[in-house]
């Protein structure tokens, strides 16, 4: 009732519509009216049923499920109904339903009692046996004080053990505390570094973000690679194709060089037994030789005594002549005085005086006559002991000339031997070096060549061991060398090695062909590298104004002219330019520039001139501004070293009177037609005089000469660096890291023929530098470079000046 007057008062909307569905529903089923009941009924209720429920724990049961369902029912039960609904029930229609729905509630309310009542009997169950377990209880609670206080007495002694525990604990706890401010501490840095971990870390991860984007990208770019790769191993099959086909036709070079070695070998066999036939020959021509001038001397000697002997006879001629015609004059005489005798005789009557003085006179006379007969007889004697003289030396005479004439043929006939002996060395030399040169070009190498210069007298001459020998036998003489440092040999091994004494000459004859081939369209670069002060600028120019020590430039442009001139014959007309150029502290300077500015400045490229360096496809190099001269005779380009020499960079150094202080590069380009075959050439022949490297410490360099010095070595490591690379096969070889490198890259990578003179001192003092300088070099005689190619073309080109 006083709910249902509260529901008059404020009935809640949705448990009072008797429209709603939920409300309609909830009745009908016989279940709690809606899920909203009143605030009122709805805490009673739960307080039941919580009740219940703790009852159920304290029996140690758990609530029965139908009990909780039959409460909730008779809680639906207790809903009120508005005014509205009893007016609705009270309708006509609802009558029924609603006397049906009373009847079902009545029903659940005597079940609800009968549940009660069983209710009421568990709770006195209950009741039973909470007071059994209470005395149980109270039983536990004495026991358990007894043993409180035996606890308690324990407890006592256990709390002065305790105690000391608990002192002992204290003492334990500063130390502790002291451990513990230190981990403190300690964890305060590893805060720190944890910090910066995490700071780590979150670069760490924008970095792995960044990563992650990247690696999407490389995946993406990964698949596109693969499908490149694809492609290349597509490629790659039909390179493999190609390599076996080319490593065909390697063996086939192969054999062929074998062939070319054999063929060598038996050339130097031949060579060798020519030379010995040629030293017996020699030999034999020698003591013949001696034989030939003895019998001269014994013919001038015959000769000389013929002569005095004709003089001799020619003396007792004219006296014999001298007493013949005076005995036929005093016969002359006898003969008018016997006339005269007779005369007298017959006149006897004549004085006796007279006849006495005729007498006497004749006598005389006839005395006379006597001793110039046995004078005459003596003279006759000596004449004909002259004669028998002259006789025998007419006989001498000609025997030794028909011996000599014998011995002049024999002679002739040996000389005819010699040269042909000598022409077929010189055949055998060009087919070895022909043979030498097919080897080289199939091989790809750099050829060095080693040069000694002699002892100067500005050479330490304090040290009598000899730091340089020349091994005189077995097969690497005349191209080895040893060096003594520190008591030990080290032994070098070149293409060839001059000795001190080898004249210019003699080394220009071995590079010769390599010069001559620039005419045959190769592209030839020959430079000298070595120590300061060891012969570089004498190699490659010479002694200045002494004709006989002319260097290797001069007499390859000699050689160049006087072959051009032959060729001229065979149809060929060639074209050459010239041009020089120096590198000085990294910096381009042109030798034939006719502006004396641009000599003078440090860095060319402020006068406009830039002096770039660059190659075109076909490996020629082109230097952009640089001077360059069309030429016609050695003259002219004598005349162009001649100016260029002026203008170099020379300096005087503590090891050099005369130091080149910079790199000095002469090139020729050569260009070359034959109209009646319509062929054209071009090669080029590059010469150049590498600046002296030298170590600082012994230069005593300083200022300008220092700057020079630290310039030179910087580019003479580069191309030392460029050569280790080439050596090593390196996919990176650094050319571009100084001016010389970048210069002579087609030299050093590309296909031309190269020649290194390494020049080496005698100097005990420099073992080192030479030592260095012998290393490097053997380094560059191993370097492979590509195999020289010959620039020749059907079609004339216009072409200017590189530097191949
Ligand atoms: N083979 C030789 N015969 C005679 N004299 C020589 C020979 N080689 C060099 N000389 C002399 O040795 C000296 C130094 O030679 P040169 O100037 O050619 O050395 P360099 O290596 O060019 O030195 P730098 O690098 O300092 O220019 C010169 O006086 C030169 O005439």
């Amino acid at each position: 009732m006083n709910s249902y007057r509260s529901s008059n008062r404020a009935p809640l909307a949705s448990a009072s519509n008797p429209s709603s569905p939920q409300n309609k529903k909830g009745c009908a089923d016989g279940g709690p009216i809606g899920k909203k009941p009143r605030i009122g009924k709805m805490a009673g209720g739960a307080a039941g049923v919580r009740n219940r429920q703790a009852f159920a724990v304290v029996n140690g049961s758990a609530p029965d499920p139908s009990q909780t369902a039959s409460v909730a029912e008779s809680e639906c039960g207790a809903v009120e109904f508005t005014k509205e609904d009893v007016e609705a029930l009270l309708n006509e229609k609802m009558k029924n339903k609603m006397r049906s729905t009373l009847k079902e509630k009545h029903d659940q309310m005597i079940d609800y009692i009968k549940r009660l009542k069983l209710c009421i009997k568990w709770f006195q169950e209950l009741e039973v046996n909470y007071l059994e377990e209470q005395e149980n209880v109270q039983t536990r609670l004495n026991d358990v004080e007894r043993r409180c206080n035996e606890a308690e007495l324990s407890m006592k002694n256990k709390e002065e053990e305790l105690n000391a525990i608990i002192m002992e604990l204290r003492k334990n706890y500063a130390s502790a505390r002291e451990k513990v401010a230190k981990e403190e501490s300690d964890k305060l840095a590893v805060m720190d570094s944890l910090a910066r971990e995490k700071e780590d870390r979150l670069a760490a991860e924008k970095c792995q973000s960044y990563l992650s984007e990247e690696l999407t990208k490389y995946q993406g770019e990964l698949q596109t690679s693969n499908q490149k790769l694809s492609s290349l191993n597509d490629m790659f099959k039909r390179l493999q194709e190609y390599n076996t086909s080319l490593q065909q036709y390697n063996t086939k070079l192969q054999s062929e060089l074998a062939a070319a070695n054999d063929n060598l070998k038996r050339v130097e066999k031949e060579k060798a037994a020519v030379v010995e036939n040629l030293s017996t020959v020699r030999g034999h021509n020698k003591s013949l030789q001696d034989e030939l001038t003895s019998f001269r001397g014994l013919e001038d000697e015959a000769l000389k005594q013929k002569e005095a002997l004709a003089k001799e006879v020619t003396i007792i001629r004219g006296e014999l002549q001298q007493v013949r015609d005076d005995r036929d004059s005093l016969r002359m005489q006898l003969q008018q005085s016997t006339a005269e005798l007779e005369k007298v005789k017959m006149c006897s009557e004549k004085s006796s005086t007279e006849l006495d003085k005729l007498t006497f006179k004749n006598k005389q006379l006839e005395e006379k006559c006597l001793s110039q007969s046995g004078q005459l007889r003596t003279l006759q004697e000596q004449l004909v002991a002259a004669e028998k003289k002259q006789q025998i030396t007419y006989m001498s005479e000609s025997e030794v000339r028909t011996e000599s004439e014998e011995r002049r043929k024999l002679i002739d006939d040996l000389r005819n031997k010699l040269e042909e002996a000598e022409l077929k060395i010189i055949e055998g030399e060009n087919i070895r070096k022909k043979l030498h040169n097919t080897i080289l070009e199939l091989k790809g190498n750099i050829r060095v060549f080693c040069r000694v210069r002699p002892l100067l007298p500005e050479d330490d001459a304090s040290m009598e061991a000899k730091a340089i020998s020349f091994p005189t036998s077995g097969e690497t003489a005349g191209r080895a060398l040893d060096l003594a440092q520190n008591g030990q040999n080290l032994s070098f091994t070149f293409d060839k090695v001059f000795t001190p004494d080898v004249s210019q000459e003699d080394v220009f004859v071995e590079i010769s062909q390599l010069v001559q081939s620039a005419l045959d369209g190769y592209k030839v670069c020959i430079f000298a590298y070595g120590q300061t002060g060891s012969g570089k600028t004498y190699t490659m120019m010479g002694r200045p104004g002494n004709p006989d020590q002319k260097g290797l430039i001069p007499r390859s442009l000699e050689q160049i002219f006087q072959t051009k001139q032959h060729l001229q014959l065979q149809g060929w007309k060639y074209e050459m330019q010239v041009s020089m150029l120096e590198i000085y502290n990294e910096t381009i300077r042109d030798l034939l520039s006719t502006n004396r500015l641009d000599m003078s400045k440090a860095d060319s490229s402020i006068g406009g001139k830039q002096y770039a360096i660059k190659h075109d496809v076909n490996g020629n190099t082109h230097v952009s501004d640089l001077t360059v001269i069309d030429v016609r005779s050695s003259k002219e380009v004598s005349y162009l070293l001649d100016q260029a020499a002026r203008s170099r960079s020379v300096g005087k150094t503590q090891m050099n009177e005369q130091s080149s202080r910079s790199h000095f590069v002469f090139t020729l380009k050569i260009s070359g037609t034959n109209e009646s075959t319509d062929q054209q050439v071009q090669g080029v022949l590059n010469l150049i005089d590498l600046a002296g490297s030298e170590r600082l410490s012994k230069s005593g360099s300083t200022g300008d000469r220092l700057k020079e010095t630290q310039a030179i070595n910087k580019s003479l490591s580069s191309l030392s660096d460029v050569i280790f690379a080439l050596a090593k096969k390196e996919d990176h070889v650094p050319f571009r890291n100084s001016k010389l490198t970048y210069l002579l890259q087609p030299c050093l990578g590309g296909d031309s023929k190269t020649l290194m003179f390494v020049n080496v001192s005698p100097d005990p003092a420099s073992v080192g530098e030479s030592l260095c300088s012998l290393r490097f070099a053997s380094r560059v005689n191993a370097c492979e470079i590509g195999v020289p190619r010959r620039q020749t073309n059907m079609r004339p080109v216009d072409s200017r000046l590189s530097y191949g």
